[in-house]
């Protein structure tokens, strides 16, 4: 069913959603466009539909190869859209669930190219703000880069902090996903170039390993790995990529690559890849789920009016043996910053999660939970059974008076 967004677009089907909105399938004056159409309740909020226009400018400019590029921005009545670049492909989360962990060489091509995307970006002063796998796309139309990998390109530039701008006066208040968070952010700085540089490295290691180097657990247990912990090593992992994604997550800002400098140590790194195969992981978790823990709720606190959300994804079905990436992983999202104290609390759980050094997102399954919560009734039973058996014996034993049978209250001495 064709659609009219503003004057000059028609959208004729959905591609995809996402926590912002719908993203359709649409004709320009150019020809195909990709149009995000944000959710109504966005659409309907006066200070992000005037930031959407202040934005316009700076981000209908950023015109590069790895970048998806928005041509224009429509406020049309309730109608509050992005066009975009079609990028024909797949984004690279899905890519990740489909076919597991990427090799080496394919893996740091697709961040060379992100990095390269987000140089051109820093260079005009955008702070993208939420780089993760959703966030790059594929583009499959393009020839191949080296060992086969795809092209890829950046989206969703400026827009985490755009939905998000009527809150940006809440000191306490973070935006972005937490497995992807710089320490920096969490601890309340102003986010700059190198919170993308974090999350890059991030996306890196996740490609590489099929986790996220902090994830796992509730969200506040995330947030304090982001902060005290170190990187758990990889076995396997290539020297280079290894020294690139250290010097990428470390906790200071300042000591990160640039971006520029991400995509050229990556590329100088290509060759000594080829022919490396996909790191051994080991078999981390099915693609079942487990609820969120009730920690989660404290730190997923979502703003209910803006309704950004917790995703969840289907069970994914590795074309290739690697674990299947973390599913419950918060998509963007708004959330409380915990002070120091309760980030300190939740280290027991952290410590006790984290029991394999590289499955930052390893968790108990939904159908070990259900056995422990079984096995768990069933003793329950069992003792209240033995207890009512005992109880039963000793009464009949002492020959109570008729009133106790019947519950009259009544003072009892046992015949001694
Ligand atoms: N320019 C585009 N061309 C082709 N497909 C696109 C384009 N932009 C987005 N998509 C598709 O639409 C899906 C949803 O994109 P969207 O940006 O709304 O959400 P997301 O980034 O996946 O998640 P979130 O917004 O919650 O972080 C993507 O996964 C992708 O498959």
């Amino acid at each position: 069913m064709a659609r009219k967004i503003g004057s000059r677009y028609t959208v004729h089907q959905v591609i995809g959603r996402g926590s912002a909105g719908t993203v359709w399938l649409g004709e320009g004056p150019d020809g195909p466009v990709a149009v995000k159409l944000l959710r109504e309740d966005l659409a309907a909020d006066q200070v992000l539909v005037g930031r959407f226009v202040q934005e316009r400018t700076a981000l209908t400019c950023l015109d590069h190869p790895h970048v998806v590029g928005v041509h224009d921005m429509v406020v049309d009545g309730s109608d509050l859209a992005l066009v975009m670049d079609l990028v024909q492909g797949t984004d690279l989360r899905t890519r990740l669930e489909r076919d597991g962990v990427l090799a080496p060489l394919v893996a740091a091509s697709v961040i060379a190219d992100v990095a390269d995307g987000l140089a051109a970006a820093h260079a005009a002063g955008i702070v993208h703000r939420d780089v993760k796998p959703e966030n790059v796309l594929l583009d499959l139309a393009a020839p191949a880069g080296p060992g086969g990998a795809p092209r890829a390109k950046l989206t969703d530039f400026g827009i985490a902090r755009l939905v998000d701008a009527p809150r940006r006066t809440r000191a306490t208040r973070i935006i972005g996903t937490p497995d992807y968070l710089a320490p920096e952010i969490i601890e309340g700085l102003e986010p700059r170039a190198a919170v993308d540089i974090y999350a890059l490295a991030t996306v890196l290691y996740e490609l590489l390993t099929g986790a996220t180097p902090f994830g796992g657990g509730h969200t506040g247990a995330v947030l304090r790995r982001h902060v005290t912990e170190n990187v758990p090593p990889v076995d396997g992992m290539p020297d280079g990529l290894w020294r690139i994604i250290s010097e990428c997550l470390a906790k200071a800002p300042a000591s990160r690559l640039r971006a520029a400098e991400l995509a050229s140590r990556l590329r100088e790194l290509l060759p000594e890849l080829a022919g490396v195969g996909p790191l051994a992981v080991p078999a981390q978790r099915t693609a079942t789920e487990e609820a969120p823990t009730p920690g989660e709720a404290v730190y997923a606190e979502v703003d209910a009016g803006r309704g950004a959300h917790r995703r969840r994804r289907g069970p994914a079905v590795p074309l290739v043996p690697g674990p299947t990436p973390d599913s419950t992983r918060d998509t963007h999202t708004s959330l409380r910053r915990p002070s120091a104290q309760e980030l300190a609390s939740y280290a027991e759980e952290s410590r006790a999660q984290r029991t394999q050094p590289a499955a930052g997102t390893h968790r108990r399954t939904r159908a070990q939970l259900i056995r422990r919560r079984r096995t768990l009734a069933v003793l329950i039973a069992v003792i209240l059974l033995l207890a009512g058996a005992a109880a039963a014996w000793t009464a009949f034993a002492a020959e109570p008076p008729a009133a106790t049978a019947i519950g009259v209250h009544t003072t009892w001495h046992p015949r001694l």
